[in-house]
Parts: structure tokens; sequence; C-alpha cells
């Protein structure tokens, strides 16, 4: 087992994620010497142009890439001091991933999918995860599609198992990269309103969209510009119910970054 460095003693209100000096390059730089504190709770939208290091910042945020220099803490705990295997461990269990389609397994049928991570931590005994299991998805309103295969099954009801897939061992953490991208645009509603309702259960959630009226159900929007934060706006001053005006926040912070 590897050592696990750890960042001072958190203190009560301390970020749940902390980025210092975050830089990544692949053959050009794509995040650039980035500063990030994310505190628990906190619903956070990340926009930008194309290229901008949206995915990148998601990426490495959540342990599934490395920077190339500076630090990724996870409360007390530095992401770059986990060997592959302690960093896997990290992210099946304090971490939930969902992304633009489901990326289920087809020889699986939606339960056993949604479960299999759950299973893989082997944190709980199988009749308690399946349990969870299908009480999540029941609570995502798909309780009558345990048994289904996944090509019987809308891309919707497909988005709503990666979901319950992604809750299955209590993350701490959600990380979500354009999880309404692939939908229509009623099924899209209803995703977010899943997600927003997941966040207002107490969970933090990260997502990447390009999609300010998705941005605008988020607490707090990053701008991202050439692998930078530019903008760093806190929906949070506006009710929830003000949803015109968060959205007019959203736009007019894209508007002075000509995004
Ligand atoms: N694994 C990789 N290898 C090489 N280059 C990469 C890799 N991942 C990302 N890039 C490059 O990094 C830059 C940023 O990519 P990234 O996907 O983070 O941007 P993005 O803002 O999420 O873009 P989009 O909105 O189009 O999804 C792009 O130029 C991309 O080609």
């Amino acid at each position: 087992m590897s050592s696990t460095a750890q960042a001072p003693q958190a203190s009560p209100g301390a970020p749940i994620l902390r980025a210092r000096g975050l830089t990544k390059a692949y053959n050009a730089p794509v995040l650039e010497d980035l500063d990030l504190d994310i505190a628990a709770g906190e619903f956070v939208a990340i926009m930008g142009p194309s290229g901008s290091g949206k995915s990148t910042l998601l990426h490495c945020l959540s342990g599934m890439t490395r920077p190339s220099s500076g630090s990724v803490h996870l409360e007390r705990t530095d992401l770059a001091s986990l060997d592959e295997r302690r960093l896997s461990e990290l992210r099946l269990s304090r971490f939930g991933f969902v992304f633009q389609q489901a990326h289920l397994m087809s020889t699986l049928c939606l339960l056993d999918n949604v479960v299999l991570p759950g299973l893989l931590a082997g944190r709980r005994p199988r009749p308690e995860v399946e349990a969870r299991g299908k009480r999540l998805m029941a609570t995502m309103g798909i309780g009558e599609l345990e048994g289904s295969d996944i090509t019987e099954v809308s891309g919707g009801q497909l988005q709503r198992a990666g979901i319950c897939r992604a809750l299955i061992n209590e993350p701490e953490v959600i990380f979500a990269d354009e999880p309404t991208g692939a939908l229509n645009s009623t099924t899209a509603l209803q995703i977010l309103d899943l997600l927003g309702q997941i966040h207002a259960s107490g969970s933090t959630l990260v997502m990447v969209t390009h999609d300010a009226q998705v941005a605008a159900r988020a607490s707090r929007v990053l701008v991202l510009v050439d692998g930078r934060i530019v903008e760093d706006l806190d929906l949070g001053a506006y009710q929830e119910a003000q949803a015109g005006q968060r959205l007019e926040a959203v736009s007019r912070a894209l508007q002075r970054q000509s995004v």
C-alpha cells in the first residue's frame, strides 16, 4: 500500500476539492496554473468554448487524469500521492461519474449494471447493495426496469440507470460531463431535475455543460477560456425561483468572454 501524503488538518468549511497550480499539457498546454476550491454541497457548472479544457479539468479533479504539475486534494488526500490501484479505489468509493452516454454493459440487465460498482467496492454484502440499487432505481422512476436488457429501454432511462450507478457507493462528489448532451429536451429537463434533487439532498456536483440553461441550475458557474478560469459566478445569491435571473447572469458572464 502506498503512503498517502496529506494536507494540513482540514478545518470546518474547508473545501472538499482543492486544486493548486493545476497544469495539464498534452502536445500543447490545456490547463494553466489553475487554483480552485469547491466546497462540500456546491453544484458547480463548468462552461467554456470547445477545447477550452472543461473535460480535462473534470478529469484532473476526479483523478481520471494525472496533472502535469500542481495538486488536487480530496479533503486531506493528495490524489498525486496515490498509486493507480489506490486512486482507482478512491474513484470507485468516493466519486460518482455520469457521462453523456451511460456506457452500460450490454451483457448485464439494468439492475446488475447499477450495482456493479457497489459489488466491486466490496464494502457491503451483495443483498445490501442490490437493495440500495433497487431503491435508487425506484427513486429515479425506473424501478420496473430492473431486469430489462439495456437494448430494451430509452436513452433517458439508460441515463437514469447511469445516475443510479453513479450513486450506488454514496459518493461524496458526483462528476457529470454533458449529462444531458445526448437527450431530447424533455428528457434532458427530467434528468436535470433528478440531478437537482441529488444536489438538494446534500451531494457535491461538478458538471461540464455547453448549455447556459443547464448551467443556470448550478449554485456556481466557472467559465474556462484557454485553460484558465476567467469567470467564477455565484448563483447562490439568486433564489431557486429566480430562474430567469440566474440564466441572465450566466449569459452575461459568457458574453463578457464572447463564449
Ligand atoms: N487525451 C488527450 N490527448 C491529447 N490531447 C488531448 C487529450 N484530451 C484532451 N486533449 C486536448 O486538450 C484540449 C482540451 O480538451 P477538452 O476535451 O478538455 O476540452 P473541452 O473544453 O472539454 O472541449 P469540448 O467542449 O469540445 O468537449 C483539446 O485541444 C484536446 O484536443
